[in-house]
């Protein structure tokens, strides 16, 4: 994964915006308070701590314009290695060259004197970050607009919510003319204004300048960067195409795949992969030379036609040969779209009463099946999504070699015309605790054909519209 596109070729020297050359950070770990004052005592005689290396031997280039988002669980590193980029930790070996003004935005506070109040810190933060006297003054009214944090303004900082800290600022870094932004998990403490706002400015930052930006939230990673690089124990495991990486990052996280290395689970996942590519492309053959037989078994009758061309119509949106993940308890088989007559489909409409098919086999007992799916924009983001926990319906144990069809009817949404893609997933368990047996991404591709759609990401289901003039 390391050697992926966004790392083949490497930027020419005029193109880098932030290049990290085996950077690696080390804390000295003490047991016990005093073991620190011995150390300091000793000078170096003994040593009483251990080491823990936070950050090791990190190599990433970034380029100028680039978005890129930092992943991986919690202690994998990720503020460590943007607070080096950013200059506020000192790494304890290789070498940093970050080019242009950056814009920090870390660990919540850090950048404000708590005891001053926003205005002063606002002065204080904005020439740190390179403003001068008179762009202070002149930008100062409008850092206070964006910051919308009223009379708390003149208070001391240290009264401040985390969520008026993070607007604060947010307001300041947007207004120092940043060709660095770097974001970590600030959306995560605002409100919605807040966070809405924020995305609205990242949005036009990332015309302008580089973005790196620290979030759990797959989402957001995947609507506004264009590539991710996960962390995990202090290295860099993966880097490309961010619903990729998150992808395998998700399926590491969720499964009990967990006792492995990242890097191991990365090695068998590939493995696995290019095995199911193959025997895909031989089940797809075997299918194509039965498809034949039927042609001509059947001769060209309107009824055999039909179902042709139906079957061809599922295929094309059925991709059997996309990354996939889970314990292999459960195989899915098919999956398709109804109309109300129960006809395949691979176009939709806003308002039509559609069933989403899934097919599967069982390759194990699963006694609490759950069958479920989600659908996503060509952005990646999740428009819907929903599972048999969310219904009342009692699913009886399934045993190796059982097949099964989940059908799940509803009126389909008022989306933007265009194509679609479902993740579906097959687990055994409860809508709390879960075991993911089988789980393929992007697999089911459809598209939406019509559409009322002129604004936002979705419409509504209008009942009428009524206009009286002088009632
Ligand atoms: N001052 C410190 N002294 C000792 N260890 C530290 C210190 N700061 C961070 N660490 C350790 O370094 C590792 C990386 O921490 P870091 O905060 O970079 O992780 P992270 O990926 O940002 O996690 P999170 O998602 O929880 O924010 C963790 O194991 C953390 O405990």
């Amino acid at each position: 994964m390391k050697d992926d596109t966004a790392m083949q070729d490497m930027p020419s020297d005029g193109d880098v915006s932030i290049r990290v050359s085996g950077v690696g950070k080390c804390y000295h770990i003490y047991a016990r308070p005093q073991d620190r004052l011995l150390q300091f005592l000793l000078r170096g005689r003994r040593q009483f701590y251990r080491e823990f290396w936070a950050l090791k031997d990190i190599d990433l280039t970034i380029r100028r314009g680039e978005s890129v988002a930092l992943i991986g669980r919690n202690g994998a590193g990720k503020s460590t290695l943007l607070q080096v980029i950013s200059g506020v930790l000192q790494p304890t070996g290789g070498s940093m060259d970050v080019r242009g003004r950056i814009a920090p935005l870390l660990e919540l506070g850090s950048s404000f004197n708590p005891e001053f109040s926003g205005m002063e810190n606002i002065g204080l933060s904005a020439s740190v970050l390179g403003l001068s006297e008179e762009q202070i003054a002149e930008r100062r009214e409008a850092i206070i607009a964006f910051a919308d944090i009223g009379d708390f303004i003149h208070q001391p900082v240290r009264t401040y919510s985390s969520g008026m800290q993070a607007r604060l600022a947010f307001a300041v870094a947007a207004h120092v003319d940043a060709e660095i932004l770097i974001v970590d998990e600030i959306l995560s403490v605002g409100d919605i204004a807040f966070t809405q706002k924020c995305t609205r400015f990242i949005r036009e930052f990332r015309e302008r300048g580089t973005l790196l930006f620290v979030s759990h939230d797959i989402g957001a990673i995947t609507a506004l960067c264009d590539r991710a690089v996960w962390l995990s124990g202090g290295t860099v495991v993966a880097d490309g195409v961010p619903r990729e990486v998150a992808h395998h990052y998700k399926a590491w996280m969720a499964g009990p795949q967990q006792h492995m290395t990242a890097q191991d689970f990365l090695e068998t996942l590939k493995t696995a992969e290019a095995e199911a590519t193959e025997v895909e492309a031989e089940a797809e053959a075997e299918a194509a030379v039965e498809a034949e037989v039927v042609v001509t078994q059947g001769g060209p009758d309107g009824e055999t036609a039909l179902v042709q061309t139906l079957d061809a119509q599922v295929q094309t949106v059925f991709r059997r040969d996309v990354l996939s993940s889970g314990e292999g308890g459960a195989k899915i088989l098919q999956a398709w779209i109804e109309d109300a007559r129960g006809t395949p489909v691979s176009m939709v409409n806003g308002g039509d009463l559609v069933t989403l098919c899934i097919e599967a086999e069982a390759q194990q007992t699963l006694d609490s099946l759950i069958v479920g799916f989600g659908v996503k924009d060509r952005l990646g983001q999740t428009m819907f999504a929903w599972d048999t926990t969310k219904t009342d319906l009692v699913i009886p144990p399934v045993n190796v070699g059982d097949r099964f069809r989940a059908g799940f009817r509803f009126h389909f949404p008022y989306l933007l015309g265009g194509t679609y893609t479902t993740n579906l997933a097959i687990a055994n368990g409860t809508s709390d605790m879960y075991i993911q047996h089988h789980w393929m991404y992007d697999a089911l591709e459809f598209h939406v054909q019509w559409s009322t759609v002129a604004q936002g990401l979705f419409g509504i289901p209008m009942d009428g519209v009524s206009l009286a003039i002088n009632p």
